[in-house]
């Protein structure tokens, strides 16, 4: 298909019979299980593929697959064994080259596209097209394969022609290239932290362990998640929509509350869509995508993005009239999308607590009984301390009495090990 040329919505079939439309989850924790639900509202047909059994979404799903998706020979047998209309990435770590040559030769389509699935899943890719290409502004950073190259970027170095190069400086932050939710992430205040922060990034690596990125701490004021939606227009050419800002709390690089809509200046706003509609157009295709910038004053800088449901967006599911859910699976098969907000709402992270398989959450009656809140317990097999297990969800007349309730709620559920 042309760029230009206009773009139709699929057809929509039965699910498990020759007319079924399907769709391949590649990931399936509990954003992929909301997409999942999305997508059999509409009839299509799931298969949900994760790197352990019994995930989120293979609960909900028509198919459940258990692969590693990051080995390119396991990845390749199963799309070309299962032939989905869509691929739809939900994590990082995936094998993108196996998914570029399937899309080169028509074989799936991957959401959005195969290229912004690949530029993603690595922070290298992502930032060099974002600050190198577009010329976005972004922390400054470098990015290093040992410990004495990630201290000379901090330090800065002399070249043998004895020109120098300004080092990032303290405070700094340094992740692996290939991690997310901060696993592996440290902020570095002076040299006595350099060496526990490259030890953690080694530890904390997906794949491809060993290359870090460091930048310089960025002193924002607040940090917002811009939902940025591509979707096909009444024309059949491509429009993008955007939901109002959320604005969120990490802790150790890890989301623990959300909320929307963040108040900012309308200047800053402004440069916020501008940022986003840059980069999502540059990663084109169509859905959904949680594009992070930070805000001071009305600077903004583009953090990363995700070309795919963010974790800070699952407050959408109690403050909008479609969630960022729906508006993925509604974008990627061409549908129409409403991005507009219901009420203002928040969200706070239910944490697994301990070390356990099978969990029971007590508390459950009290945390619903804080009056305007929903909860979601995602029914992951096994639960980590800092594992996220569920999260509350509460809407209110503005985000401060919302985030009250979530976090009331969230904490009145308490997860056990049986
Ligand atoms: N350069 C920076 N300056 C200040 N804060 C930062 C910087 N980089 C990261 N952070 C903080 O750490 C958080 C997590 O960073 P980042 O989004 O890069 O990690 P991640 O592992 O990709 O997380 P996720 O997968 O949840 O998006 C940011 O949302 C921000 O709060
Ligand atoms: N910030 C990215 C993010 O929130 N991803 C979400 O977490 C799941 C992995 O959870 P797990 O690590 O508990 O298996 C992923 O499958 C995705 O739903
Ligand atoms: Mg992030």
């Amino acid at each position: 298909m042309n760029a230009t040329d206009p773009a139709t919505a699929l057809p929509l079939g039965t699910p498990l019979s020759a007319a079924a439309t399907r769709v391949m989850l590649l990931g399936s924790g509990e954003l992929g299980k909301e997409v999942l639900i999305a997508l059999q509202r509409l009839g299509v047909e799931t298969i949900a593929v994760d790197r352990y059994d019994n995930a989120p979404g293979h609960q909900v799903a028509h198919h459940a697959r258990t692969i590693t998706m990051s080995d390119p020979e396991q990845l390749r047998a199963l799309i070309e064994a299962e032939r989905p209309l869509l691929v739809v990435p939900e994590i990082e770590a995936i094998a993108t080259p196996v998914l570029q040559d399937l899309e080169e030769r028509g074989v799936v389509r991957v959401i959005p596209t195969a290229r912004a699935a690949r530029l993603t899943m690595d922070r290298e890719g992502i930032r060099r097209l974002a600050a190198e290409a577009l010329g976005l502004a972004t922390s400054p950073y470098r990015f290093c394969d040992s410990l004495a190259e990630l201290q000379a970027a901090i330090d800065g170095s002399t070249a043998e022609g004895g020109e120098r190069r300004p080092g990032i400086g303290y405070p700094c932050v340094v992740k692996p290239v290939m991690s997310s939710s901060g696993k592996g992430q440290s902020k570095i205040d002076g040299p006595a932290d350099v060496q526990a922060a490259w030890d953690y990034a080694m530890a904390g690596g997906r794949v491809g362990a060993g290359r870090v990125i460091v930048e310089g701490f960025i002193d924002f004021d607040y940090e917002i998640t811009l939902l940025t939606v591509r979707a096909i227009g009444m024309d059949g050419q491509i429009e993008t929509h955007f939901c109002d800002p959320i604005g969120h709390v990490q802790v150790a690089g890890d989301y623990v509350e959300s909320w929307q809509p963040h108040p900012m200046s309308s200047f800053a706003l402004g440069r916020a869509r501008e940022i986003a509609k840059a980069v999502t157009d540059d990663l084109g295709g169509q859905g959904l995508f949680g594009v992070e910038l930070f805000v001071k004053g009305d600077q903004v800088w583009f953090s990363e993005v995700s070309p795919r449901p963010h974790d800070t967006g699952m407050v959408t599911m109690i403050t909008q009239r479609q969630n960022e859910f729906e508006l993925h699976a509604r974008a990627i098969l061409g549908l129409p999308v409403d991005t507009r907000l219901a009420s203002p709402g928040a969200s706070a992270v239910i944490y697994g607590g301990v070390d356990a398989r099978a969990m029971v959450f007590d508390g459950v009656d009290a945390a619903l009984r804080v009056p305007q809140t929903e909860l979601r317990l995602f029914g992951k097999p096994e639960s980590f301390v800092k594992r996220r297990m569920g999260v509350a969800l509460a809407f209110d007349a503005d985000v401060e009495r919302a985030r009250a309730r979530a976090k009331q709620a969230a904490a009145l559920v308490k997860p056990r090990a049986v």
